[in-house]
């Protein structure tokens, strides 16, 4: 089966002179979650805009199951459910006459029968006669989803579904898009939430100043630019590392208590073993050991921070 998304070589500059994107290639599995990071101003809502129709390619050419964006317009849209960032919604509006709304605004015919499934799933199904004023924060953003899902599309996109919403509130958005990635929807999302990305995507891309520098299965990214870090714990202070062990890579806190070892959690010996025993060897002994691992978040940073000003995603 061919991608859903195929991404080839696409270009925008605005007429401002600006180049939101460069030479963007990407392919997307049904079914598959990507989570598309990027400092503010990197590229990514006109990435997702031009998928959506919503903006003109200067360059370069995007299909959705097939169909070109540009050429068979009608046909892509169908395939495609946008839930923006804001919410805005008809406030005395019934839940389930705006999201029938919705389905209508794509020539779709009523089917009440779906309606109903997709409201349950979304466990509005109790709220469905109720005016959407009257519904908090999370139910707002669930009818947001449900009215993008209206017309049964196969790519959803979700761009920065929790921005400014509680803890609770996203988790509870998580269990959402991942229920709907086992229905087989395919999702792509924007975060500036680093712990949203690692707990949902299959795969992360890394967008900055219009170029996509990387997309790669999280494990991979994780594992490629993930480092580990032994932290060791000493009875005495010391003074200063014997050789051998400082050659070995070993580094020693300012306070002389702690020592240090990064090693590549690729690695297939990390040799650890082989250190503690040069420690014992040299008499030095160990209190406690400890394990910390880079963050996706300490990945990132590593990406995009030859550009400092840029800040995190
Ligand atoms: N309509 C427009 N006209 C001119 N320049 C624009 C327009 N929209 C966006 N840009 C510029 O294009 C670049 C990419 O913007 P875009 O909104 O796609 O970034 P983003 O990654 O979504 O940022 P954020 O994380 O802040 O939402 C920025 O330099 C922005 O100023």
């Amino acid at each position: 089966m061919g991608p859903i998304i195929d991404i080839d070589h696409l270009s925008k500059r605005y007429d401002s002179g600006t180049f939101a994107l460069k030479d963007v290639s990407l392919q997307m599995q049904e079914g598959e979650i990507l989570a598309l990071l990027g400092p503010n101003g990197a590229g990514k809502t006109t990435l997702i805009s031009i998928i959506c129709g919503l903006v003109r390619p200067t360059g370069g050419t995007v299909r959705v199951g097939g169909h070109d964006i540009r050429t068979d317009w009608r046909a892509a849209r169908k395939l495609i459910g946008l839930v923006p960032q804001e919410i805005a919604l008809e406030p005395f509006e019934k839940v389930i006459d705006c999201v029938r709304f919705t389905r209508g605004l794509y020539g779709e015919p009523q089917d009440d029968a779906y309606l109903e499934q997709l409201l349950r799933s979304l466990a509005l199904w109790d709220k469905r006669d109720a005016k959407t004023r009257e519904l908090s924060g999370g139910m707002k953003r669930r009818v947001l989803i449900a009215k993008a899902l209206s017309h049964r599309p196969k790519v959803l996109f979700l761009d920065e579904p929790t921005a400014g919403v509680d803890v609770a509130l996203r988790r509870e958005m998580w269990q959402v898009v991942r229920d709907l990635r086992a229905q087989g929807v395919t999702i792509i999302l924007t975060t500036h939430y680093l712990e949203e990305a690692e707990d949902m995507a299959d795969r992360i891309g890394v967008i900055r100043k219009g170029e996509l520098l990387l997309v790669k299965p999280k494990d991979e990214l994780m594992g490629e630019f993930g480092k580990k870090r032994l932290t060791i714990a000493l009875y005495e202070p010391l003074a200063s590392l014997p050789q051998d062990l400082l050659t070995r890579g070993l580094t020693l806190s300012a306070d002389g208590m702690q020592l240090f070892y990064d090693y590549d959690t690729r690695a297939e010996r990390t040799g650890i073993a082989r250190l503690l025993g040069e420690l014992t060897n040299h008499g030095i002994a160990v209190r406690d050991v400890s394990t910390t691992q880079s963050s996706l978040e300490d990945i990132f940073m590593s990406l995009v921070e030859d550009n400092p000003q840029e800040g995190a995603a």
